[in-house]
């Protein structure tokens, strides 16, 4: 089984705690033991909102800030190696063929940003497609895919479910500009369109349900079906 997992920068670093870091580096490790095949995605989280926020201050334009954004999450992907052991590959994969490559070596691959204009969803989303994987996972801080922001709605109701095109037409409303918050990004819902990409989001501060998520199909969050599929997803089904 191939997968991509998204470990949004909240998740992984809201600050910087190296035994936070552990965590998540421990779970991926156990699903690489298990013979998943992985390439994990990794976010800016805080720091880089407060980058993003004084470099706004500054008079940055929207691309500078976007370019700082993904020097942060380049940081955090290097934090996520550092926690890894001998299976990660040590750089961080700044292309998707360089995931590729290493993914198809036996390796973990990490990566952070790639290009402004997009957040490590849209990364994520397009690594899944590349290596063509079974899976993507999406480790946030909300609990999936809601019909307003959880955070600040206490009226929020979670989809269990979202075809493709319906979680485009959920996320197409919020904002893009560097540093917003969303479940995922557009760009990212408008790839797991295309590609038909079997897609969970979930909250992902315990990594632990992230592993669930994969091995077992078992999660609280949302699944995002691709048009035209039963509700069974085929790899589980075959474990
Ligand atoms: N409709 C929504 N459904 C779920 N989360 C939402 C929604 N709208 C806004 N959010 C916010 O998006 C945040 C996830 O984005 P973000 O903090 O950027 O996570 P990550 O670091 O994982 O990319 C959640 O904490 C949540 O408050
Ligand atoms: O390929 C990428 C990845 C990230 N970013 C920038 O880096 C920030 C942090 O990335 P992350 O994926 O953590 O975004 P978040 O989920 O916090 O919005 C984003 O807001 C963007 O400004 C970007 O421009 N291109």
């Amino acid at each position: 089984m191939r997968v991509v997992v998204s470990i949004g920068g909240s998740v992984l670093a809201p600050d910087l705690d190296a035994r936070r870091v552990e965590g998540h580096a421990a779970v991926v490790e156990r699903l690489a033991r298990e013979g998943v095949e992985l390439g994990a995605v990794v976010g800016g989280g805080g720091v880089a909102r407060d980058y993003i926020t004084a470099a706004r201050d500054l008079g940055a334009n929207e691309v500078q800030l976007d370019q700082i954004g993904i020097d942060v999450t380049r940081i955090n992907a290097r934090l996520l190696i550092a926690a890894l052991g001998p299976k990660v590959d040590p750089k961080v994969a700044h292309d998707y063929e360089e995931a590729g490559d290493s993914i198809r070596r036996g390796d973990i691959s990490v990566m952070g940003g790639v290009m402004p204009g997009q957040t490590t969803d849209a990364v994520a989303a397009a690594l899944a497609e590349y290596v063509d994987a079974d899976l993507l996972v999406y480790g946030t801080s909300a609990d999936g895919v809601f019909d307003a922001d959880p955070s600040t709605d206490a009226d929020a109701t979670k989809f269990e479910e979202l075809s493709a095109s319906e979680l485009v037409d959920v996320i197409a409303p919020m904002s893009r500009d560097a540093g917003a918050s969303a479940p995922v990004d557009l760009l990212a819902a408008k790839l797991i369109e295309r590609s038909g990409m079997r897609t969970i989001v979930l909250d992902g501060t315990d990594p632990e349900r992230i592993e669930h998520a994969v091995m077992r199909g078992e999660h609280s969050g949302t699944d995002i079906i691709p048009e035209g599929t039963d509700d069974e997803p085929s790899y589980w089904a075959q474990r």
